[in-house]
């Protein structure tokens, strides 16, 4: 396989690897369950640096795009923001995770935001692409499939806006720097379907994450 070219550490396709170096963190709770590594991290970023990219996300977000398309317009009603990475604190965080992680840029998609209004949601999905999918070559002929999800929530909506993982029935709260990420492979690095999980509707307030995707190979 090519992808054994690359540090499987860096890339995240060696996810013990994530675990051990995230896991040393201080502050970070891993998830027990079996079926799905999921670490959490409150007070990732702080309140200035969250508000500074909700203030980068508000001036220049599209409406959410999918892949695979099942033919539901509101599978994904929520706005994305392709964060600029010459910008100084788009930088500033991505080092960040770089630091917690140990996962290299390199294999990281342009970080991105999202902007959840009242009823926005993004439905049970996984990250990674369907090998099987209309859309595989299209996103995954260059740098392959995901491999690691980074979000961190950059604000405490109203209400609503959790992040549910429903096939092992863990529901994660929306809290103002809180970290998230998860392996979107099992140990064996196969794809992971119990990672499925549920942007749900903000009720009341506003709700903004940065998500960062890592792939198997190199980015562009
Ligand atoms: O907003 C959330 O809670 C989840 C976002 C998500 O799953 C995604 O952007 O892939
Ligand atoms: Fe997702």
């Amino acid at each position: 396989m090519e992808t054994a070219l690359f540090d499987p550490a860096a890339s995240g396709l060696d996810g013990d690897s994530v675990v051990a170096q995230l896991g040393a963190l201080s502050g970070v709770q891993r998830v027990p369950n079996p079926k799905l590594t999921l670490l959490l991290r409150r007070d990732f970023l702080d309140a200035e640096t969250c508000a500074g990219l909700v203030a980068l996300i508000d001036a220049n977000r599209r409406p959410s795009t999918i892949s695979d398309s099942n033919g539901d317009a509101a599978f994904r009603t929520s706005e994305t923001c392709d964060l600029n990475a010459a910008e100084p604190l788009v930088q500033q965080v991505e080092a960040a995770i770089a630091a917690a992680t140990g996962l290299d840029p390199m294999f990281g998609e342009p970080l991105q935001g999202q902007r959840y209004a009242v009823g926005q949601e993004f439905k049970a999905h996984t990250d990674y692409f369907e090998p099987n999918g209309v859309d595989f070559q299209r996103y995954c002929s260059v740098a392959g499939n995901r491999t690691w999800t980074v979000m961190v929530y950059l604000n405490t909506p109203d209400a609503g806006g959790a992040t549910r993982f429903k096939a092992v029935d863990k529901t994660v709260q929306p809290e103002t720097g809180k970290l998230v990420a998860w392996n979107n492979r099992r140990a064996d690095r196969s794809l992971n379907p119990a990672t499925i999980h549920h942007g749900m509707k903000v009720r009341a307030g506003v709700k903004y994450v940065i998500t960062k995707w890592f792939r198997e190979r190199p980015w562009g």
